[in-house]
């Protein structure tokens, strides 16, 4: 093994510390980098306790990439390591095809790992992706968490991605496989203009002669994260005592918040706006900074799916009524992606027909009781309650329907640790 290739060997190995025997994922798509890694990864693993699984997403949308998986599965072989392939058949034409394919992509990831109860899934993102990542999100004003880029371990439900080469050039893998006789497939979008990254990734050539590296840009990012991680523990901290839940509202403490730094209060807020609502994205800042300053100035505001609304004590987030109006499901499916309803009797039977929605005006008009359950009215509108047809059967935070219970998918517990993670 020459100098170098000892080198990233140690660089990659010093991810994977000695532990009990586990089986580690590793997504490679057939390009230089997640090839490299795969490499890499069945030298590191030689004579230790970790075994490796390989897979391949098909997006089924360049013809080649059949063969390219194919590729990736020859070689997996000749290094011992199994390997399968994924199909991706979800594009419908619409949207932005790059980002539901990645959406799809992890997704699939996740439960492919899951179902061979693999933990750690290793990514070939190198310090080449981390500085045009940068680069791109500078162009959009991105504040420390933007900046910070991608992080070499991140826990994504059960299992972590782990990007070992994050911190290792690209030219410095090709190298590597040229030196050991291995070839790679380059998919041409990564030369097509049309796309950001190819653009960022030319920029950055331009910027080198005025030392605006990729490793200093890289570098610049690791500090960033760090920054974000601490401001992610603070919001935590400060969580801890000033946020509750309230059967599916989050309060918070008015007077805990004001005097809040404005970067802890924003992310609180951010994070809470997420946790009612289940997107996957945070509100844009400006949407933010105003909600943040109609809270200062004492008035309430409807943002992300949510209603921001005050009392003199409180803050209160939840679900606003329009945002989940036409949603309805059988009663045995989540609602809402965050509820549970569990049906009265041990035998836990349903009327054929009944669904959930909304409780909304029409259901809390046949609530008497709703007062006794502590909610405000307008929050009230957007909880799940139990109908058929017509008829209201269910409301079980507004005290109406015996025996039907709710559970939150998402506890407390979670929103305070998401702090840490964002
Ligand atoms: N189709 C795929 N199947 C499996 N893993 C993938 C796929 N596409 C990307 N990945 C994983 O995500 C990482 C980053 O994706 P990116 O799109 O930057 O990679 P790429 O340019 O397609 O290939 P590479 O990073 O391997 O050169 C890859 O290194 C690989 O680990």
């Amino acid at each position: 093994m020459s100098n170098s290739s000892s080198l990233l060997t140690e660089v990659v190995a010093g991810h994977f510390l000695p532990g009990p025997a586990e089986e580690i994922g590793l997504a490679v798509s057939g390009g230089g980098d997640s090839l490299a890694l795969l490499y890499l990864m069945a030298e590191i693993v030689k004579g230790s306790d970790l075994s490796l699984r390989a897979v391949t997403v098909d997006h089924g949308l360049r013809p080649e990439a059949a063969e390219e998986a194919a590729m990736v599965g020859r070689v997996a072989q000749s290094l011992g390591v199994p390997h399968e392939v994924l199909r991706w058949e979800g594009w419908q034409g619409e949207g932005n095809l790059q980002d539901q394919a990645r959406r799809a992509r992890y997704e699939l990831l996740g439960s492919w790992a899951s179902a061979h109860g693999i933990r750690q899934v290793a990514l070939g993102h190198t310090a080449d992706d981390q500085a045009e990542t940068f680069l791109m999100r500078l162009s959009r004003a991105s504040g420390v968490d933007g900046l910070s880029g991608m992080a070499p371990r991140r826990r994504v439900g059960s299992i972590t991605l782990v990007r070992p080469l994050l911190e290792v050039r690209r030219s410095c893998l090709r190298d590597y496989l040229q030196d050991i006789g291995a070839e790679w497939v380059d998919d041409p979008s990564n030369e097509d203009t049309r796309f950001e990254r190819v653009r960022a990734r030319q920029a950055l050539v331009a910027l080198e002669p005025l030392g605006l590296s990729i490793q200093a840009i890289s570098e610049t990012a690791r500090n960033l994260g760090s920054v974000r991680a601490t401001l992610g523990w603070y919001a935590f901290s400060e969580s801890q005592g000033l946020v509750r839940v309230e059967a599916g509202d989050l309060v918070i403490s008015r007077q805990g918040f004001r005097v809040l730094q404005p970067e802890i209060a924003r992310r609180i807020l951010s994070q809470a706006l997420i946790w009612i609502s289940g997107s996957d994205y945070p509100p844009r800042r400006r949407a933010l900074a105003l909600a943040l300053e109609a809270i200062r100035s004492g008035t309430g505001m409807s943002l992300h799916g949510c209603l921001i609304s005050l009392s003199d004590q409180d803050i209160r987030v939840s679900r606003e009524f329009s945002a989940v109006e036409g949603l309805s499901c059988p009663p045995a499916e989540p609602w809402d992606g965050r509820w549970r309803l569990h049906p009265p009797g041990a035998a836990g039977l349903v009327e054929a027909g009944c669904e959930l929605r909304a409780l909304g005006e029409a259901g809390l008009a046949q609530c008497d009781d709703w007062r006794a359950g502590g909610l405000p009215w307008r929050s009230l509108l957007g909880y799940p309650s139990v109908w058929l047809g017509d008829k209201l059967l269910a409301a079980p935070h507004a005290g109406f329907g015996r025996g039907w219970r709710a559970e939150l998918i998402r506890d407390e517990d979670a929103f305070h640790a998401a702090l840490l993670a964002h």
